[in-house]
């Protein structure tokens, strides 16, 4: 594995000229690949998985939009597009990509076709590391292993079709057969990974789900509405208040931070907002730092697992998450934002 230097500490990490594809491709030439769950994740994967030549098949709950999905992306009901559990039991390798609730509901299905040597593969340690809520205690006799691509089933998608790839974590939780770490370790850049690091399940999932709560989206919205209500609360419009907290952000600064880094973006803005936002950093750190920890405490504390299992049990829990995902984007500020993105030249 590479050694790279992370801000100083070093860590080994595989790169795709370490595993090349040619090596992935051997290491699973006799596997069928089982991908169980065509929502976000699976298409990503399967589809990814199948560009690069490998042997993919699909399961997933016929009929609804997923299944339709799965037809529309070319798989073949009866070749390589199946139920659950025919899937499951023709895959070598079950990639156990349904909604972290759904595995909990199709577990006694998966594992009586979890027979000696195949693999269980996860994107999340959320089932493992959470078995006292979710029952999720695989036989000793398979490997479990898990690929998280750090991104949207979305993204990883567009990003192999534009040639790069989304960063994966990988773990071993179980190697029964000797090979589990080669299966990851090729799962993860047949998926399409631009690199991996390693992790373990329950580190997996512990900063997976800070992360989502935090700032890749919980406090990004959160920070976005308090700006957008203040700025909206002093008499400014609409227009003004998004374009100078959201609009901003991702179509100029984010861009910058992610080409070169913070320091970068801000040497490419004027002394005068460097100065202010050197001045103002810090105090927005102190501020929510509470807040993170609270939240890290209630992911150690399996209270999150909790209420995502609670809450997904409930019979009209798809309907409720539609009227909330509703709620946001009748928000002043997400119908200022669909305004300001047909105005976009691109989109005119
Ligand atoms: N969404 C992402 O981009 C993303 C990113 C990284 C990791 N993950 C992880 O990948 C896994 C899959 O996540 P996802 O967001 O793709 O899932 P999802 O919510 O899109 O659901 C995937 C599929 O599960 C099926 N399903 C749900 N409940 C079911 C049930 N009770 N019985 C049968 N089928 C059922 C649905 O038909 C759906 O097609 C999860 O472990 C998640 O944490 C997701
Ligand atoms: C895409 C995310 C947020 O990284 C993933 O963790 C998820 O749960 O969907
Ligand atoms: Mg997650
Ligand atoms: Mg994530």
């Amino acid at each position: 594995m590479a050694k790279i230097d992370f801000g100083g500490t070093l860590e080994e990490v595989v790169t795709r000229e370490e595993f090349p594809l040619e090596k992935a491709r051997e290491v699973l030439k006799d596997e069928t690949i089982a991908v169980i769950g065509y929502g976000v994740q699976g298409p990503g994967q399967a589809l990814n998985l199948r560009d690069n030549g490998f042997n993919v098949i699909v399961g997933q709950r016929k009929g609804g939009k997923s299944w339709d999905k799965a037809i529309a992306d070319g798989f073949i009901e009866g070749e390589n597009l199946f139920e659950i559990e025919d899937a499951c039991e023709r895959g070598t390798i079950i990639q156990y990509l349904l909604s972290d609730a759904g595995q909990i509901q199709q577990w006694s299905t998966v594992k009586k076709h979890l027979t000696p040597g195949k693999a269980l593969y996860f994107s999340h340690g959320f089932g493992v590391t959470y078995h006292e809520q979710t029952g999720i205690v695989p036989p000793a006799d398979v490997d479990v292993i898990l690929v998280a691509p750090k991104g949207s089933g979305t993204s990883l998608r567009r990003l192999f079709v534009a040639g790069k790839g989304l960063n994966s974590s990988f773990a071993i939780h179980q190697d029964a057969t000797g090979k589990a770490r080669d299966r990851a370790v090729a799962l993860g850049i047949g998926v399409g990974s631009g690199y991996l690091f390693e992790t373990d399940f329950k580190r997996e999932v512990y900063s997976d789900l800070t992360g989502e709560r935090g700032s890749l989206m919980g406090a990004i919205q959160g920070l976005f509405a308090a700006q957008y209500d203040l700025l909206r609360s002093k008499g400014h419009s609409p227009s003004e208040a998004f374009n100078e907290t959201v609009e901003e952000a991702t179509q100029s600064l984010y861009p910058l931070v992610a080409e070169n880094g913070m320091d970068w973006m801000y040497a490419n803005c004027s002394t005068t907002a460097q100065r202010g936002a050197l001045d103002w950093w810090k105090k927005f750190r102190d501020a929510v730092a509470p807040v993170f920890e609270d939240l890290y405490e209630s992911v150690a504390s399996a209270n999150e697992a909790r209420i995502t299992i609670q809450s997904n049990e409930k019979p009209d829990y798809r309907d409720g998450l539609e009227k909330e995902l509703n709620e946001l984007r009748e928000s002043e500020m997400w119908r200022a934002g669909a305004a300001v993105r047909n105005l976009r030249p691109e989109n005119a």
